[in-house]
């Protein structure tokens, strides 16, 4: 089964563009920012929406309506649809679904990570070919270890679409765990190596590779701290905390350095408080990745 990708082009089969390439393509388009669809039930009732699978769809639907086509990713937070079940998965899929036929690329926020067979059936549902609603790329996490993600990162691989490993997350007690030092090397380094040797092939290319990692915009010097050589490893970076959380551009030049051009910061909940009116969303969202773009070219 052949899928398209974000300039319609054919993502599976020989020659088909990796998740890397399309992703550098959508953020020299439309600057690294990547916006997030977190429907928060503060959020839908700020919007005069009532809390239930209608409102929703509504406010799903006009995130939708205001980002296509104006951003280089729309992250999804699975979380706030599946609290509503089957019919707020349906809404998911609907959403995936409409952002794909415009063409702007979709990074489901979904966390998954399981011993290796369970994570076989998590790669097909949201990467495979045969998925209902697949994304380009999805968020998962290491701490079952990286080979545990194995499947994933192959069948991504394939099917041309990505991953986000969490590497270091924006929450506080996220060092506590990769920071921690095991055989002479942190839990981060030790995820950057993995996806350094995944990426190895897209680096001698000189492109990004197909396996990203998730550092928070919040976490500071912890990069240069701890050895984190990412423009090495090739990696996509997803930054949330751009916004909300207090990652500026200026937080994101001092955090990543060298590799700042490989990083796309995602807001959530900073875009979303210009609801619900679609044109005043947009045009929030399209100033936030024009000044981004100004400030980190
Ligand atoms: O993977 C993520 O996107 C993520 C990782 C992380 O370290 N911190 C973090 O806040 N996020 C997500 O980013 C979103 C919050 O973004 P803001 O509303 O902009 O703060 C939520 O969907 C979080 O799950």
């Amino acid at each position: 089964m052949t899928d398209t990708n974000v300039a319609g082009a054919a993502v599976t089969g020989p020659g088909a563009p990796g998740f890397g390439p399309r992703l550098q393509a959508a953020m020299r388009r439309h600057g690294p920012l990547c916006a997030g669809l977190d429907p928060h039930r503060a959020l839908i009732e700020q919007w005069g929406l009532t809390y239930d699978v209608a409102g929703l769809e509504r406010f799903a639907l006009t995130c939708v309506e205001a980002y296509a086509g104006r951003v280089a990713a729309v992250k999804p937070q699975s979380a706030f649809f599946e609290v509503f079940g089957s019919r707020g998965i349906a809404v998911l899929e609907r959403v995936l679904h409409d952002l794909r036929d415009a063409e702007t690329l979709t990074i489901l926020d979904a966390k998954r990570g399981d011993i290796g067979s369970t994570m076989t059936a998590y790669a097909e549902a949201f990467l495979g070919p045969h998925a209902v609603a697949p994304a380009d790329a999805l968020t998962v996490s290491p701490y079952l270890g990286y080979e545990s993600l194995r499947p994933a990162i192959d069948l991504a691989a394939q099917s041309g679409r990505g991953l986000f490993v969490l590497a270091l997350t924006s929450n506080p007690e996220g060092s506590s765990v990769q920071h921690a030092v095991h055989a002479g090397r942190s839990v981060a380094a030790s995820v950057v190596e993995g996806a350094r040797g995944d990426n190895a092939e897209a680096h001698l290319r000189g492109e990004l590779g197909h396996v990203g990692l998730v550092i928070g915009a919040t976490v500071g010097d912890a990069v240069e701290r701890l050895g984190l050589d990412l423009v090495r490893a090739a990696t996509p970076v997803l930054a949330p905390g751009f916004g909300a959380q207090g990652g500026t551009a200026d937080s994101l030049a001092a955090t990543f350095g060298p590799a700042l051009d490989q990083v796309l910061a995602s807001s959530s909940r900073e875009l979303l408080a210009e609801g619900p009116d679609p044109s005043r969303l947009a045009a929030r969202t399209s100033w936030v990745a024009g000044a981004l773009a100004e400030a980190v070219g």
